[in-house]
């Protein structure tokens, strides 16, 4: 954009969508703006303000926000104070919205229709969105949208923000909003109307405009009879996570082995065809090796972002945090905790910062300290090679091995997360209190999200594979080419380079627990992006190599030259893996403090440490020396 577009941009009138939590104000926003902002079933998706701009049909350039939804105005959360400053206009440097589109869930206007009377009181221009109208007419909800607009004074369109053209009605009656800048009533106005008030207008509202009597309801209370049930339900998550472990390794098989051979094919034509020398060497060994020995993992992650978004989108997830919660109460947590964690099964940052949805600043501390031990999938790359060099591909029964191994890991964080959170709530002291979560109806995994969700996380991955990775892979590829061996050297020349001597020197530290040198060099460039610790070792062995099978496999390269113990002590070391910058930075952010950074970044060194040791000793002793 030039200059003079982005100020008459920056002039055009803003839009805010406000609404309860997932009523579809995000499906919207990506609808009307062409966005691909995250939309999934379950209460607290949106955690952020998030702008996007759009050209109505008479030709307006309108810009509109997306916020997290929120049951009230007075906000109880961080992320519904972020909505609620936005609407009344408090947030620095920030006009409030020229108009508010409010949405509504229409099969739930009796939960809905109390932040439209809020929000009424700023007096702001408004207008309604009644969206999941096709849920509702299948339901036999009928709702009359003129009586209802006279009831509300203001235009009430029907919106369903899952289908193409669904926002059509709502493009037109914003053409006919006139937008001038407007100032919001003072927040007070709204608190000083008793909640009572607002409820007996809400029912007064509905008998008038709706025939909520005729509502058959829907299948989802059936179905929560069986996922629910204090004895079936549990077995069902706990089977269900293990079939997505068991999926991870038995699917990725095929196109592994396909990704391996390319890569190695092109390695070997580019080996092939240039003359030896460093230039070939930084290509085949450092760039080839390195970085497509991370890229093979693209469809073990890709399979579990598969079921993840599933259960996403099918709004099974409430649920299960309604299932742990008793667990999770146990040490200290509430079930709130449950999706903030579970983001962080992708990435601890985005976990971190859904903590934003947890009311109590105590468990919102607690449950951001142990984000990290949730696995990320930046350590599925580095399980993954492990695993498949170490433990056999065999079936027990019906169990395959390495899925199985691959779930105890993931386990190993979770119950380690919960030994942490126990003993940081037993210190702090600590309130329960109930689990109010919002259960939203089942429905089919929409197959266009789906979609994204994995473009997007296939978009993800590649984009560090290509920026950060090959960046920092280049970089071990020069620390670990110089300077050269020495006259009369006996080891490869690896040795005696800068990494070399960083790997030797840092393996004083690290030689209890079975890290050699080559070990070292790898995690340290694994503080940057964990999977460069996978990348790092594939240089460095194809480095220390001889001559010509320097695009050989990691794998078997490995299982070569380290004991079962180190592999083991290295897995260990991985599920506590304390070596992240960008979480500690994210860290710092959303708790405003470095006390909390460091304190994470010296907890989970320690128990990367001790689960180590004890990991080695025990092996050794065992016999996997
Ligand atoms: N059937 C149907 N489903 C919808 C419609 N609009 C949204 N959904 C679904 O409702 C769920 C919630 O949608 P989101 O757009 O994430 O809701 P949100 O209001 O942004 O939610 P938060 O960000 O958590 O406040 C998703 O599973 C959508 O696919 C609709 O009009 N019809
Ligand atoms: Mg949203």
């Amino acid at each position: 954009m030039g200059v003079m577009e982005q100020q008459v941009a920056a002039r055009s009138p803003l839009i805010a969508l406000l609404g309860n939590p997932n009523c579809g104000k995000t499906a919207l926003f990506n609808r009307l703006t062409g966005a691909r902002q995250k939309v999934a079933n379950y209460a607290g998706v949106t955690i952020e303000r998030k702008e996007g701009s759009f050209t109505s049909p008479a030709g307006r350039a309108l810009r509109v926000l997306d916020l997290p939804g929120a049951y009230s105005l007075s906000a109880q959360t961080p992320d519904e104070a972020i909505t609620r400053d936005v609407v009344a206009g408090l947030r620095e440097g920030e006009a409030a919205p020229d108009a508010v589109v409010c949405v509504v869930n229409a099969t739930n206007l009796r939960l809905n229709l109390r932040l439209v009377l809020e929000i009424q009181r700023l007096g702001l221009p408004m207008l309604l969105a009644l969206n999941m109208v096709d849920v509702a007419k299948k339901r036999g909800i009928e709702i009359d949208t003129a009586k209802l607009s006279q009831e509300l004074g203001m235009p009430v369109v029907e919106t369903v923000a899952i289908q193409a053209g669904g926002e059509q009605a709502l493009l037109e009656a914003l053409d006919r909003m006139p937008l001038e800048p407007a100032t919001p009533q003072p927040l007070s106005s709204i608190d000083a109307v008793p909640v009572e008030q607002t409820q007996r207008e809400v029912r007064r509202i509905l008998a008038a405009t709706t025939n909520y009597a005729h509502d058959k309801g829907n299948l989802s209370e059936k179905i929560d009879h069986v996922v629910l049930h204090p004895v079936v339900g549990p077995i069902l998550l706990a089977a269900l996570m293990f079939i997505i472990f068991q999926a991870v390794f038995s699917w990725a098989e095929a196109p592994m082995d396909f990704i391996t051979s390319t890569v190695e094919g092109i390695g070997k034509w580019i080996g092939g065809t240039m003359s030896e020398g460093p230039l070939r060497s930084l290509i085949v060994d450092g760039i080839i090796a390195g970085v497509g020995g991370v890229l093979v993992f693209l469809p073990q992650i890709l399979i579990l972002f598969f079921f993840i978004l599933i259960l996403e989108d099918c709004g099974y997830l409430p649920r299960a945090a309604f299932l742990l919660d008793r667990m999770m109460g146990g040490v200290g947590l509430s079930g709130r905790a449950f999706i903030p964690l579970l983001s962080s099964f992708a990435c601890a940052i985005p976990g971190v910062m859904a903590a934003r949805t947890i009311q109590n600043p105590r468990d919102r501390l607690v449950t951001i300290m142990i984000a990290p031990l949730m696995t990320c999938s930046a350590r599925l790359p580095v399980y993954a090679l492990i695993i498949a060099a170490f433990i056999p591909d065999r079936k027990i029964g019906i169990v395959n091995l390495q899925g199985l191994v691959l779930f105890v890991l993931y386990a190993l964080g979770i119950v380690s997360a919960m030994l942490v959170a126990w003993y940081m709530k037993r210190r702090s002291g600590s309130g329960q209190h109930p689990l109010m979560l919002e259960l939203p109806a089942y429905h089919w995994p929409h197959l266009q999200t789906l979609a994204l969700g994995l473009w997007e996380r296939a978009k993800i991955f590649l984009m560090r594979v290509g920026t950060i990775i090959l960046t920092l892979m280049v970089l071990v590829w020069f620390l670990s080419s110089f300077p050269g061996a020495p006259e009369g050297a006996t080891q490869p020349p690896i040795y005696y380079s800068v990494a070399g001597m960083l790997g030797r020197a840092l393996s004083v530290i690290f030689e209890p627990i079975g890290f050699g040198w080559q070990i070292c060099i790898a995690l340290v460039p694994g503080m940057a992006a964990r999977e460069v610790a996978v990348g790092a070792l594939g240089t460095v062995y194809a480095l220390a190599g001889s001559g010509d099978d320097v695009a050989n496999t990691l794998g078997p390269l490995i299982a070569g030259s380290w004991s079962l113990a180190t592999a083991l002590s290295l897995l260990a070391w991985y599920v506590y893996a304390p070596q992240c910058l960008s979480t500690l930075s994210v860290v710092r952010r959303e708790t405003g403090s470095a006390k909390y950074a460091w304190m994470m970044a010296g907890y989970m060194f320690a128990l990367a440490y001790i689960a180590s040791f004890i990991t080695y000793r025990v092996a050794l002793a065992l016999g996997g020396g």
